[in-house]
């Protein structure tokens, strides 16, 4: 983990850039896609075989191994999930938007109608880690939408079964369809269609950098949600701040991946060395020590600011996933982000809070993205359709003016179809 200042930080934030990286990913993401489009299913055992080293004979999980699944979960488990469930679903139903319809002047009706998807394919990771939560984090929002077609894809694990617990979370918010089909070959199977797999409308979920590359790829061809990739946390860590926790919270996100990114920014140069010593010692007692101990390597940094005004600042330089601050009166400090996929506040609201039990989503943009992109919600699931009606009256009221502005842009037709209705003394419907 190394410690810079905010200069040093903000000078090298300029000069790096990540190109060289992503375009090597990028060749063997399009790659997979092509192969996928053209040899559809085969591709699909093929790249399984590859990446997961499985030879898969099925890509459906059967109803045999839903049932097998669910015998090997931990009973606690499940009552947990299902009050993370409760949790995760009256957040989301505060999410859920209605179609409105404005009755205005002259028989002019405005309004905005709201569609859920028809099919909606969500991605679980499970390269490095299950992810039961996510499972819930994504087809909760889809059913309260109303999506009448979710269907799942996640990798194997290692022994060539899928994760019981995945598949105990996918029974329980009434998943039927699942694929055992992880990285790009399940982005491209889903946006495109396969002999078993049949494409979707948008695609969700989060995943490894891989995984976020294809999505980009795919978008166009069908939705996506976002860019969610790997992991990050930023912790904003005045001297009020309580060391071991500070540490512990970057330590929750780079047990995810080697690529996962823990950045504190703190206000005291003392609190630097400490935070630095505490995560590297906690580090090494961590089951997952060998992920933990890379992610640092690569992405773990500690950042000194002159004040907190600086520190927000270089939040919002930042846009991290999740953000953490560990401040003196928080609630003040919370007005100042505009970048954040999370805010967590105060020191009794660490981020794995929100990964499984508070209720907000905890698929979130990542690499910068939450500049432009938020949590994955219910409004993810729907497209909204303008209504517009006008009668005759209301609309020779106006039709001079539509077709002055029709006539400017050069569009004549545009202004004929108006002006038809204008001229038109015996039209069907005429009043
Ligand atoms: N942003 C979010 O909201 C969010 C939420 C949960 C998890 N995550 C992130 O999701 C990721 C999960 O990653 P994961 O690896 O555990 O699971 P994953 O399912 O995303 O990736 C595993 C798949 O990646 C593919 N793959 C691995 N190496 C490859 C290579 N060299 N070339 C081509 N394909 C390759 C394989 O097909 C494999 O099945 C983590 O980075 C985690 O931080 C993000
Ligand atoms: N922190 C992850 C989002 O970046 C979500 C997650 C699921 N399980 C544990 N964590
Ligand atoms: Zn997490």
């Amino acid at each position: 983990m190394r410690i810079v200042t905010a200069d040093a930080y903000l000078k090298e934030e300029k000069a790096t850039t990540s190109t060289e990286m992503t375009e090597a990913i990028d060749e063997v993401v399009l790659n997979i896609i092509r192969k996928v489009r053209a040899d559809k299913d085969k591709a699909l055992y093929d790249f399984t075989e590859k990446y997961d080293g499985v030879k898969l004979e099925e890509l459906l999980v059967t109803e045999e191994e839903k049932k097998n699944a669910k015998k090997l979960v931990d009973p606690l488990f499940f009552e947990a999930l299902v009050r993370a469930k409760e949790n995760i679903e009256a957040f989301h139903r505060e999410q859920k938007e209605k179609s409105w319809f404005v009755e205005k002047e002259n028989g002019i009706m405005l309004g905005q109608k709201i569609t859920p998807l028809e099919k909606v394919g969500v991605y679980i990771p499970g390269g490095k880690a299950a992810y039961p939560s996510t499972v819930l984090m994504n087809v909760i929002p889809a059913k309260i939408a109303g999506v009448p077609n979710v269907v799942m894809t996640t990798p194997l694990q290692p022994d060539g079964t899928v994760n019981p617990y995945v598949l105990a979370a996918a029974d329980l918010v009434g998943v039927d369809t699942i694929y055992k089909i992880g990285g790009v070959q399940a982005i491209a199977a889903l946006a495109y269609g396969t002999e078993t797999v049949e494409r979707v409308d948008k695609i969700v979920g989060p995943g490894n950098a891989y995984v976020a590359r294809a999505k980009k790829w795919v978008y166009g061809d069908v939705g996506i949600d976002m860019i969610a990739g790997p992991s990050e946390i930023c912790v904003v860590a005045d001297d009020s701040a309580p060391v071991p926790y500070v540490a512990a919270d970057l330590l929750s996100q780079a047990e995810h991946d080697e690529s996962a990114r823990a950045i504190c920014i703190t206000t005291s140069a003392e609190k630097a060395k400490e935070i630095k010593a505490e995560a590297e010692k906690q580090a090494i007692s961590l089951e997952r020590h060998p992920i933990v101990k890379q992610s640092l390597q690569n992405n773990g940094m500690i950042i000194i600011a002159r004040n907190m005004e600086e520190a927000m600042e270089i939040v919002n330089n930042i846009a991290p996933e999740h953000l953490e601050l560990m401040v003196k009166n928080p609630e003040r400090w919370m007005h100042s982000v505009k970048n954040a996929g999370a805010i967590f506040l105060g020191n009794f609201s660490p981020e794995p809070l929100g990964d499984y039990f508070a209720g907000p989503n905890h698929t979130l943009p990542t690499n910068g993205t939450a500049r432009f992109a938020s949590p994955l919600g219910v409004y993810d699931f729907v497209k909204r359709s303008s209504i517009i009606r006008y009668s005759e009256k209301a609309l020779l009221q106006h039709a001079e003016k539509i077709e002055k502005l029709a006539f400017a842009e050069g569009l004549t037709a545009h202004g004929k179809a108006i002006a038809i209705r204008k001229d038109d003394t015996d039209a069907p419907g005429k009043n």
